[in-house]
């Protein structure tokens, strides 16, 4: 497992590049056959990618969490950006589709992940500490809260799918959920905001090969940007926006841990406040 330490604001603007990539962009969440995982010290939260095959992949737990397994005192949300697959959660079997999502809670001790016959599933799994158990459920794409935001004259048309969340399935710190621009769109967050009490992190998907996302971050008044290609992830620290644009259009997972769950805390950046 790889650690990322915490980044303060006033670091952001020292980092060239590569420092930039190097502390918050997660460039190879899915290797055939593989589980890779981060541990990020914003709010404690761990990335897995799992592309297993059809034979299947466990869920380890890693030294640094110092568990006997690795939802003993964890949650976990999962979403699969790949062909359709399962995940056994202590002998349970959840289908999982394209853009389907699967809360696991806390006190699960033995996770598998396999992959159907139409190819290599692409689990995305974001994780952070819990303190009380909530059921495993898993929500079929496109049937969590629905939000249409953004315009078409802006260039930000876009459905959002709240999965895990205050009114949705539950859990302890995980808000979890997918965004997918509508064709010709491609802007995504914008007007972009910051939520001081809640890091967030996306995974672009469905992106194509040849296509990239250029994603800002950082306090308002001195951004930064990534270029991210599909199925790569970043972190975004609580004091930084998080907003992109796509040369297509894309989608992507969005995933928050911290102090609250509510999904509307948020302060907006104006976007002529932008620097
Ligand atoms: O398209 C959007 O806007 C989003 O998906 C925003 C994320 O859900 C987010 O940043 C929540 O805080
Ligand atoms: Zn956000």
């Amino acid at each position: 497992m790889e650690t990322r330490y915490a980044t303060s604001p006033e670091e952001l603007p020292l980092l060239d590049t590569a420092g930039l990539r190097r502390r918050f962009l997660l460039e190879d969440v899915f290797r055939p056959g593989e589980v890779t995982a981060t541990y990020s010290h914003q709010d404690r939260v761990v990335i897995v990618g799992v592309q297993p095959g059809p034979e299947g992949l466990d869920l380890p737990t890693f030294p640094e969490l110092r568990s006997e397994f690795f939802l003993q005192r964890r949650e976990a949300g999962v979403v699969n950006v790949g062909a359709s697959g399962t995940i056994v959660a202590d002998g349970v079997t959840h289908e999982l589709a394209h853009g389907g999502c699967l809360y696991l809670g806390r006190g699960t001790r033995e996770v598998r992940f396999v992959s159907g016959d139409e190819g290599d599933a692409r689990f995305y799994l974001f994780s952070a500490p819990a303190h009380a158990d909530h059921p495993t459920t898993a929500v079929a794409p496109g049937e969590g809260n629905r939000r249409e935001l953004g315009d078409q004259s802006t260039s930000n048309r876009r459905t959002l799918n709240q999965y895990i969340h205050e009114n949705g399935v539950r859990s302890c710190q995980v808000v979890m959920g997918v965004t997918t621009l509508h064709d010709g769109s491609m802007w995504n967050t914008l007007p972009a905001h910051t939520h001081d009490r809640r890091m967030e992190a996306y995974l672009y998907f469905d992106l194509p090969e040849d296509a990239r996302v250029v994603h800002l971050m950082g306090e308002r008044q001195e951004t930064r940007h990534l270029v991210m290609a599909n199925e790569q992830a970043v972190i975004s620290p609580s004091w930084s926006i998080h907003s992109g644009v796509g040369t297509r259009a894309y989608s992507f997972v969005w995933a928050m841990a911290g102090e609250n769950q509510a999904f509307d805390d948020m302060d907006p950046a104006d976007i002529t406040d932008l620097h």
